[in-house]
């Protein structure tokens, strides 16, 4: 069966400034209705990852595909189907209402239906009772969700968002997370980037963790299923064999670990079979922030 076509697809992305070079050869791929975070310490080339997907600035080698489409040739009908902030709080007209900038946002994009669209957006991000208040009034909060609120106001099947939740209070936090969640849950795919891995562990599908420029790992988040973990003497070759095993499922490798989903007795009987040392099976509960500061102690 063939692979159905990414939303969004980083293929071999290098960038350099000068001559020193702050991402090299990032791929991955977001597919739709997938929440995607990076993370990453501070200059490990998140915001610049970010940009150079959204086209603010050009990589010095590799390829960006939004539904399969190259963005940086002829990519315009590609590009219609983003929704993005990039540098939050978003920029906006102090002096026009909340409303008065989506209105003039919807009217360059060439919406149709476009006050209802708007009230609709308006009242999902809770932003109804400001709506016709100056936005030089609004609070940073205020100011974040109207971010959101004109990233998806045309439906966008791509959302790329940079710490969308920084500023934010623990309601507005919350808000934020369960508007990715659900809109991912409508098809959509979803990039942010965070240092908040406990807030968004409850629904994002991977984590690509950047260090010094490189994608260290893609983490998989289990969200189906009963996980388990293992360790086992050679685990890339236990982990491929595993794969290979009826009634074992979704088998990855997490560091040293062999995650699988299925029936753990079966999983340990084919290995024991094989000749496989194994040294302990147990159920994964997985701390994605511990995982991550392990990850990372190093870099
Ligand atoms: N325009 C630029 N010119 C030169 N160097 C740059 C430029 N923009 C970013 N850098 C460098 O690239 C590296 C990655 O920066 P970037 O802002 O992408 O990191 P980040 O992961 O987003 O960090 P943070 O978590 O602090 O936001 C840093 O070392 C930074 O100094």
């Amino acid at each position: 069966m063939s692979e159905a076509v990414a939303a969004l697809e980083a293929e071999r992305l290098g960038k350099k400034y000068g001559r020193r070079p702050v991402l090299e050869n990032i791929t991955f791929a977001v597919q739709p209705g997938e929440v995607y975070a990076l993370a990453g310490p501070n200059g490990s080339g998140k915001t610049t990852l970010i940009r150079l997907l959204t086209g603010l600035a050009f990589p010095t080698s590799g390829v960006v595909r939004m539904l399969g489409q190259d963005v940086y040739n002829g990519g315009y009908v590609a590009r219609r189907a983003l929704g993005a902030v990039v540098e939050a709080p978003a920029a906006f007209y102090p002096h026009l209402t909340g409303r008065q900038n989506l209105e003039m946002i919807a009217f360059l994009t060439g919406l149709s239906k476009m006050e209802t669209r708007i009230r609709e957006v308006l009242a999902r991000l809770e932003l109804l009772s400001v709506a016709d208040q100056p936005v030089r009034t609004y609070s940073l909060g205020q100011r974040q969700r109207l971010g959101l609120a004109s990233a998806i106001l045309h439906e966008p099947q791509i959302l790329i968002l940079d710490e969308p939740t920084s500023g934010l209070d623990p309601q507005g936090i919350n808000k934020v997370h369960e508007i990715l969640a659900e809109l991912a849950w409508k098809g959509v795919a979803v990039l942010l980037s965070t240092h908040h891995l406990r807030e968004v562990s409850a629904y994002v599908d991977k984590v690509g963790i950047l260090g010094g420029g490189r994608l260290l790992e893609e983490v998989k988040l289990s969200t189906k299923g009963e996980t388990y973990r293992l360790r086992v003497d050679d685990p890339a070759r236990a982990a491929a064999f595993l794969k290979t095993v009826p009634g074992v499922q979704n088998v990855s490798l997490r560091g040293v670990n062999v995650i699988f989903e299925g029936s753990p007795n079966v999983a340990l009987a084919a290995l024991v079979r094989e000749h496989y040392q194994v040294q302990f099976l147990e159920p994964d509960y997985f701390d994605l922030y511990d995982y991550y500061r392990e990850r990372i102690k190093n870099v």
